[in-house]
């Protein structure tokens, strides 16, 4: 059975993703920086709650340091701060949860990955692409993790590490919430997107199985679209 951290993994994507990996018998512990998202988190087999804050070297050393066997590391731990990007404090700070939280976790997992010939998912973003308005920081944080995500999977390939990424498009999750309330947005969005819908966090959840999967066993230094056809158009 493999064991696998989801950070943010009682929150939108990350949830889904814990879902459809307990879903095919993995172990998964879920970890959040929110309290109140851990204890509203409905019970379920296979799932495992923590809180860990990314940003917090000590809090997630108590989170791997007790491990003794770790088979994957999907980091789906992020957060968006649209229009307040511009002030520099509030840029750092997307930039210390997003980039630096996920080298964090990364650098935590190395030791026990190298040993099970385990794997990493990140989580990049079309903003990896192409910058989004009013998310400065946000764009360069998931400019950032996917090219973090091409250097660690060519320099951990002699450890047997295999590290990708997933870019989703828009999903139905609390960080576009504001998108999804916004109409001219959501048109603009939507009329981008050839298969006219929101992402559902399962959809996303279904990609990260298979990247951690012994299927994708040649797969490592790829940042993986799931975005119903928005970078094609
Ligand atoms: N929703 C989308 O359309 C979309 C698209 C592309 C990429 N993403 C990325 O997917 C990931 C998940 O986004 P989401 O839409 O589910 O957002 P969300 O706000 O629903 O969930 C974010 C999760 O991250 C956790 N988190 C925030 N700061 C943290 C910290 N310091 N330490 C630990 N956990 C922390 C939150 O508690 C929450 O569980 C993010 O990296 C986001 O950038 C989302
Ligand atoms: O551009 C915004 O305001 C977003 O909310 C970005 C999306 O959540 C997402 O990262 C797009 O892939």
């Amino acid at each position: 059975m493999k064991k696998v951290i989801v950070t943010g993994g009682t929150g939108g994507i990350g949830a889904g993703v814990a879902h459809c990996l307990a879903g095919v018998g993995c172990k998964v512990i879920a970890v959040s920086a929110s309290q109140a998202e851990l204890n509203a988190f409905p019970p379920q087999e296979g799932i495992e709650l923590r809180l860990m804050d990314v940003t917090d070297q000590a809090s997630v050393d108590a989170v791997f340091g007790p491990l003794d066997r770790l088979d994957g590391l999907v980091n789906c731990a992020g957060i968006l701060r649209r229009g307040d990007e511009y002030d520099i404090d509030v840029f750092q700070r997307v930039i210390d949860v997003n980039l630096v939280g996920t080298m964090r976790c990364c650098l935590a997992a190395q030791t026990l990955l190298a040993t099970s010939k385990g794997s990493i998912v990140n989580t990049a973003s079309m903003l990896s692409t192409f910058g989004g308005p009013l998310v400065p920081a946000y764009s360069a944080s998931k400019g950032g993790v996917s090219q973090l995500t091409k250097s660690l999977a060519g320099e951990w390939a002699d450890d047997g590490i295999r590290v990708n990424a997933i870019a989703p498009g828009w999903i139905e999750t609390e960080m576009t919430q504001g998108l999804r309330d916004n109409p001219e947005r959501a048109e603009g969005i939507m009329a981008r997107t050839p298969m006219k819908r929101w992402g559902k966090t399962s959809e996303v959840g279904a990609l990260v199985r298979w990247l951690l999967s012994e299927e994708a066993s040649f797969v490592t230094g790829s940042v993986y679209p799931v975005d119903g056809g928005y970078l094609a158009m």
